[in-house]
């Protein structure tokens, strides 16, 4: 059987009793399973998983290539540069980025094992070291030919998947030159796994509670994700539909967890979706509001209390510690908000047992057996992307990972 064909016969997200997102909030601690620690199964068809991230510089003298490296040829105007290289060296010339991923690695590994499987987890990035294609050579060294890659970034957009598939490609091209062949397949992007909602909404009704101000009118949830520009947002999504996914992922994550939360809690509680991290021309439009604009408006409306929730990142990265715990956090100083901001998803064990769920899930799909898909809110994203979907608005260049 071509395994290719029939990991595309999953079940019907929308239909599938398994996507019922009503049970299980707030259970943190896997069950205990009898194979303990070490782990002797393999993850058929996979050698490895490789964990694949954005990068970021670990000291003074990286930020500028990284930054170079990020921009080349994406007209991001020389002030924002020097803006953002000013946010890294404030620093110490170190994003925490790298260091989350190894924690987040090691964090998989560690689920894995649990779960008695002892496939190895690597770890590249698009823009630092440890390179994807160093990573991948290393792997097709050690016997490897099978691969499955697991991202980051959780939604669907340009900037977080279809470019980490041009990236997938672009590395794979370079091993095929050199003679060394192998095959990456992709975990489906999970904004809509019901573990990264859960998660999510367990850790917002926790710093709601925290923020004690049980008046309901001066309270507000803001939900904030990474600005992209309008026209990366009208084309997100399998290309068979609407557009601007990216956004309304995030809108609906957003509203099941007020609801969620308003229930848990027993209150009737407003929040909103709002972005940071703008860059590009200012003549660029850009999704908005931006936070800080935001949280302006608020205090005039008599809000006292808010609770900053990222749930477009999964660590606290530097989109987190400096757009939000930095700069969002002086606006609301400024403007006399008291702001709690809701750690991100990060190496929460709920988390992490949903991401090996989803590797469990991929090689279940490439081996051609029929698995269904848990999604909440919304529908399972394609384990393999469809033609155009989430397109570059630049140049087309090869993408792996789909189905085009
Ligand atoms: C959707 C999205 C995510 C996904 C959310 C996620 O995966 O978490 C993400 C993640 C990240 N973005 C990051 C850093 C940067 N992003 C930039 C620029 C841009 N991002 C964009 C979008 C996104 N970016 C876009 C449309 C641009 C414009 C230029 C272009 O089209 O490429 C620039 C250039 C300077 C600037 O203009 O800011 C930098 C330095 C880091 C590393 C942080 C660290 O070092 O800790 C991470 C994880
Ligand atoms: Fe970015």
């Amino acid at each position: 059987m071509n395994p290719e064909a029939a990991s595309d016969a999953t079940t019907d997200p929308t239909t599938d009793p398994t996507t019922d997102p009503t049970t299980d909030i707030g259970q943190t601690t896997p069950e205990p399973q009898p194979s303990g620690e070490g782990g002797d199964t393999a993850l058929p068809p996979y050698d490895a998983i490789v964990l694949l991230s954005f990068g970021g510089p670990e000291s003074p003298e990286e930020v500028m290539p990284f930054l170079r490296r990020v921009t080349g040829g994406r007209g991001i105007p020389d002030e924002r540069l020097e803006e953002v290289a000013h946010h890294y060296m404030e620093f110490g010339g170190r994003s925490p980025i790298n260091d989350q991923c190894r924690a987040l690695q090691s964090a998989l590994h560690d689920e894995l094992r649990r779960r008695g499987i002892s496939t190895p987890v690597l770890w590249g990035n698009r823009n630092s070291e440890p390179f994807l294609t160093d990573v991948l050579r290393e792997a097709y060294d050690g016997g490897m030919r099978n691969v499955v890659a697991l991202t980051t970034s959780a939604y669907s957009s340009y900037s977080s998947c279809r470019q980490y598939r041009e990236n997938i490609a672009a590395s794979l091209a370079e091993l095929a030159e050199e003679g060394k062949e192998l095959h990456v397949d992709k975990v489906r992007q999970y904004a809509t796994h019901p573990s990264f909602a859960r998660t999510n909404i367990r850790l917002i009704t926790d710093a709601v509670r925290a923020a004690d101000q049980p008046d309901d009118s001066k309270l507000r949830v803001v939900f904030v994700t990474h600005s992209i520009p309008e026209a990366m947002d009208d084309t997100s999504g399998p290309g068979d539909g609407e557009g601007n996914l990216y956004e309304h992922q995030h809108d609906e994550l957003a509203h099941v967890a007020l609801d969620e939360i308003g229930a848990t809690l027993d209150r009737d509680l407003d929040g909103a979706l709002v972005y940071c991290s703008r860059s590009g021309p200012p003549s660029q439009p850009w999704l908005e509001p931006d936070i800080n604009d935001h949280l302006r408006s608020l205090a005039e409306d008599g809000v006292t209390d808010v609770v900053v929730a990222p749930i477009g990142f999964i660590s606290d990265h530097m989109e987190v510690k400096f757009d939000l715990d930095t700069e969002a956090a002086e606006t609301a100083q400024e403007v006399g908000l008291r702001m709690t901001r809701v750690p991100t998803v990060g190496i929460d064990l709920e988390f992490v047992s949903g991401l090996v769920d989803l590797v469990e899930e991929r090689a279940a799909q490439a081996r051609g057996e029929q698995v269904t898909m848990p999604a909440w809110p919304g529908e399972a994203m394609p384990p393999i992307c469809r033609p155009g979907c989430c397109p570059n608005l630049r140049t087309a260049l090869p993408a792996a990972c789909g189905s085009d």
